[in-house]
């Protein structure tokens, strides 16, 4: 008998449904409030037995499918019905369960069978599961004894052992204020006059961004004419797991329904997770003159925090921005957003900030040079132009290196560590940029007789370069000890036959 029991976002979910059956294996899929049960009639089967829905005291179910399914998560082709209560894809019906026991703190919910799949194998077992709302969760498992046990939860839950999970930043505002223009820019490298023919969105679209261990996230581009506060939708579950909300603002618009709306959203959000980040982008600013520009974001500024003030939500903090797609804007922006989601930024300041003062750098930025957003720089303020010129950098040397660059096993990637440049520009000052790892590059900027000294400053980065591959290399301690620590407490709380105890 084997049990494989999944759970999510929150420590307290119940974890007592055991397998009952001696020669079937079922799946039992604790999620917050989600639960869904399926046996595996025989080996390399899965079979939906029961899907479940709770409400308080009460539940629903749905009795077994006939052909083989695999529940997947949400995507692209999938229709946004499903996040929904509509009749779409859900696959549970009222009625009562007389197996459901256990779980009478699970809400009403439903389990979405999105995608028919072929016979998978338990001993490989790899399933990605999806519910409505778009929770999703990515398990794989090992066996362990006769308990099938996950050793792995991804996306969007907070697992209560696992500091894997990835922050999402929820990308919000009104219909065509520019949202996915923003994230394929930033993220895709679709150029701005592209986004022209961008069509509307009609459905939650997720990204992961993992270009390095530090520069880790989920976007989730919402369209703009949903209703997320539908009833039916679970904007609670949304919040939970959210790092930051940018809410997005035509400025080229009339912005009187942007602000209300973006009152709503924060106040929702806010009272759901107060952690979140709320960052409001005005946006489409290269269509206003700089007067135009300053005014605008002192009257978005002055509405936004009075709606705040009258509803009492003072401590309630928006950070503003004006960006554009058409400049670089948009990428400062984002890189100031994601900075504030690195637990390791105070230390790479400290790190940046020793490394310059001992080098005689001016300034110096830590970018990931997929996305060009910087996640880190010294503590001196951040000039536009400099900024541009380093993006124009990357750019260089990072597309010279893809489009040119050797390939092959015997010539290595374009873009390694020897990879660096050097431009002299006509003010006496040098830009200086070095690999620091496969996603990051230092950009530096200095005077021309400072770099002179470049075997100090070559010394300096060695130290400063080993100095990050620590920060990494803790960081990826904690990680498994914090998994190993949750496999023990798991197996410690499962005895011998498969069956599994209530944890504290
Ligand atoms: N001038 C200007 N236009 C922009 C900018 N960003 C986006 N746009 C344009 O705004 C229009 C709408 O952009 P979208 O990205 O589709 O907007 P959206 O918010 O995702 O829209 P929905 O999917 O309907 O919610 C497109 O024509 C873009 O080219 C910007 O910074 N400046």
């Amino acid at each position: 008998m084997h049990s494989l029991f999944v759970w999510g976002r929150e420590a307290s979910s119940p974890l007592r449904l055991l397998s009952q059956s001696s020669s079937a294996v079922q799946l039992f899929i604790l999620a917050g409030r989600y639960v869904c049960v399926t046996q595996l009639e025989s080996e390399g089967e899965v079979k939906v037995h029961h899907g479940l829905a709770i409400s308080g005291d009460n539940y629903n179910e749905v009795d077994g499918e006939n052909e083989a399914l695999l529940f997947d998560y949400y995507d692209d082709d999938d229709d946004f019905d499903t996040f929904t209560d509509g009749d779409g894809d859900c696959g549970c019906d009222d009625g009562v369960s007389p197996n459901a026991v256990d779980i009478p703190q699970l809400r009403a919910s439903k389990v979405t069978v999105i995608k028919s799949a072929a016979a998978c194998d338990m001993k490989e077992w790899n399933a990605s599961v999806g519910f409505a709302h778009n929770s999703t969760l990515m398990l794989s498992s090992s066996h362990s004894g006769n308990m099938i046990q996950t050793d792995g939860i991804m996306l969007g839950f907070s697992d209560p052992f696992s500091s894997e999970v990835k922050p999402r930043i929820l990308l919000m505002g009104l219909r065509r204020s520019g949202k996915s223009s923003i994230q394929k820019v930033v993220f895709h490298k679709m150029s701005p006059n592209e986004t022209l023919f961008l069509e509307s969105t009609n459905k939650i679209c997720r990204e992961d961004v993992s270009n390095s261990s530090f520069v880790s996230f989920q976007i989730w581009d919402f369209p703009g004419q949903i209703d997320f506060f539908d009833p039916t939708f679970d904007y609670e579950m949304i919040f939970r797991g959210t790092g930051a909300l940018i809410f997005v603002i035509d400025s080229q618009d009339d912005y009187v329904e942007a602000l209300s709306r973006l009152h709503l959203t924060v106040t929702r959000a806010y009272k759901v997770n107060p952690d979140i980040n709320f960052e409001v982008f005005i946006h489409k600013v290269d269509g206003l003159s700089d007067d135009h520009k300053i005014e605008k974001q002192r009257d978005i500024h002055k509405r936004a925090n009075d709606d705040l003030a009258d509803a009492s939500l003072e401590r309630i903090h928006l950070s503003f921005y004006l960006t554009s797609i058409y400049d670089h804007s948009i990428f400062e922006a984002f890189s100031k957003v994601v900075q504030k989601l690195i637990p390791q930024l105070p230390t790479l300041e400290n790190l940046l900030n020793i490394f310059i003062s001992n080098s005689g750098i001016e300034k110096a930025f830590l970018f990931d040079v997929v996305s060009k957003i910087y996640i880190a720089t010294d503590s001196s303020p951040v000039d536009m132009q400099t900024y541009e010129l380093c993006c124009d950098m990357i750019d260089v040397v990072i597309d010279i290196s893809c489009i040119y660059g050797l390939t092959g096993d015997e010539a290595g990637t374009p873009y390694d560590k020897e990879s660096m440049a050097i431009i002299h520009l006509n003010n006496t000052t040098v830009m200086y940029l070095k690999e620091v790892t496969k996603f990051l590059a230092l950009v530096c900027f200095l005077r021309e007789e400072s770099f002179e000294r470049k075997g100090l400053i070559d010394y300096n980065f060695h130290c400063f370069k080993k100095a990050i591959e620590e920060v990494f290399d803790v960081r990826l301690k904690v990680q498994r000890s914090r998994k190993l620590l949750s496999q023990r407490r798991w197996s410690r709380q499962t005895v011998p036959n498969g069956t599994q105890v209530h944890p504290h």
